[in-house]
């Protein structure tokens, strides 16, 4: 069934003032226009390279974000579950970007979840078929209405995997270290595309468009057997499984230790090192293959952008032949191009990649060659 015979939407749907995306302002195209223009500002040192964007199918600009890290307040009559403003939170529950897959979970949870403060629920996190519910509680909260009737429904919504967090301190950081109960269901689940994630991992919502990025960078690196290449903010290691189909050796960097668990699964004869970028550099160092005829590197950092030591890393030490940089934040990239170039590398291509349909985020895809 397709969302949109499962609920027609109206403009009332939008709750007045939700900052989540451009709906109320503007349509699709012009909403990419605009950040579009955006990113042809902030990157005109390389105008000529900015190539037309790649746009997900019409039918895939809606109802796409599956994953999903919302707010939740109980009111004293219902559990809203949404975007947190000031103390407000704008329950998010007939949205439009959200898929229906993740509406219809957050309605069952809202609907069945005794009140707070028996219940204290602070986040409400799903990533595709794992959900996990933060508890701002050291302890487990009642957990009756977690009956078999439910976990039926749950399954039949395609979950499979249901969590605790107890984060007593929980607030300006979502998730606690430890505290973590699967309370139903199993820890781990697949995507299309056969990679294994977790309830905390990254991951791209339109996995189509996602994949078109990746054969972008694949197109443009051409890794054959004896090249060396490394990927940082490797993530799961949708990357990571594809460079090792063509090359060893493969080395990826990441920080969080779920997400190094399943690109170890994902990309088996990988090395996957486990933390910041930038205190792995030795570790980098020392896997530098002299004897390797070319080095490549493929890098998705978070919006930050890639660390300053890793960059400088990159254009002083590792100098790989080809780099393909997918960023999230035309201003930090513009950053890092910066100092690449006046290290001698060429811009040779920027191709933006709408991720986010309607809403203000952009990923733009870098592919430099050292001159
Ligand atoms: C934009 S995601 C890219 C993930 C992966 N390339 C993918 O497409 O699935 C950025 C990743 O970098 C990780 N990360 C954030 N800061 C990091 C750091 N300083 N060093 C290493 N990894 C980091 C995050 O956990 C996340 O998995």
């Amino acid at each position: 069934m397709t969302e949109a015979s499962h609920h027609t939407f109206t403009e009332t749907d939008c709750p007045e003032g939700c900052p989540g995306c451009a709906r109320q302002r503007m349509t699709t195209g012009q909403c990419l226009a605009e950040k579009l223009g955006f990113a042809q500002k902030t990157l005109a040192p390389w105008q000529p390279a900015l190539a037309a964007p790649e746009t997900a199918p019409e039918q895939r600009q809606w109802e796409y974000r599956n994953k999903v890290c919302l707010s939740a307040i109980h009111d004293g009559r219902v559990w809203r579950i949404g975007l947190k403003r000031r103390d407000a939170v704008i329950a998010v529950g007939r949205c439009r970007i959200h898929s229906a897959g993740v509406r219809k979970a957050m309605a069952l949870f809202a609907g069945i979840l005794p009140p707070a403060p028996s219940f204290p629920l602070v986040f409400y996190v799903q990533s595709n078929a794992q959900i996990t519910l933060v508890i701002k509680s050291a302890r487990i909260p009642d957990m009756e209405w977690l009956t078999d009737d439910v976990k039926n429904r749950l399954q039949n919504m395609g979950i499979e995997g249901l969590w605790l967090c107890l984060h007593p301190s929980a607030g300006h950081r979502v998730f606690a270290k430890n505290g973590w109960r699967l309370v139903w269901g199993r820890p781990r689940s697949m995507d299309t595309r056969g990679l294994v994630y977790g309830p905390t991992t990254f991951g791209q919502p339109i996995v189509e468009l996602a994949e078109a990025s990746l054969d972008r960078a694949e197109h443009f690196l051409n890794p054959v057997s004896g090249d060396q290449v490394m990927d940082l903010y490797c993530g799961i290691g949708a990357g990571l499984a594809r460079w090792k189909k063509k090359t060893a050796p493969v080395t990826g960097v990441e920080l969080s230790g779920e997400s190094v668990a399943c690109a170890r699964q994902n990309a088996p004869g990988a090395t996957v090192l486990r933390g910041m970028c930038r205190l792995r550099l030795p570790q980098l160092t020392a896997a530098l293959e002299p004897k390797a005829p070319r080095c490549l590197v493929y890098a998705n950092p978070p919006r930050t952008g890639m660390e300053p030591e890793v960059t400088q890393w990159l254009a002083d030490t590792c100098r790989p032949e080809k780099m393909a940089c997918l960023s999230c934040n035309a201003v930090t990239l513009k950053r890092d191009l910066t100092l690449l170039e006046n290290k001698g590398y060429k811009i040779e291509r920027l191709i933006p990649f709408d991720f986010f349909p309607n809403t203000r985020h952009l990923e733009i895809l870098a592919l430099l060659h050292r001159v």
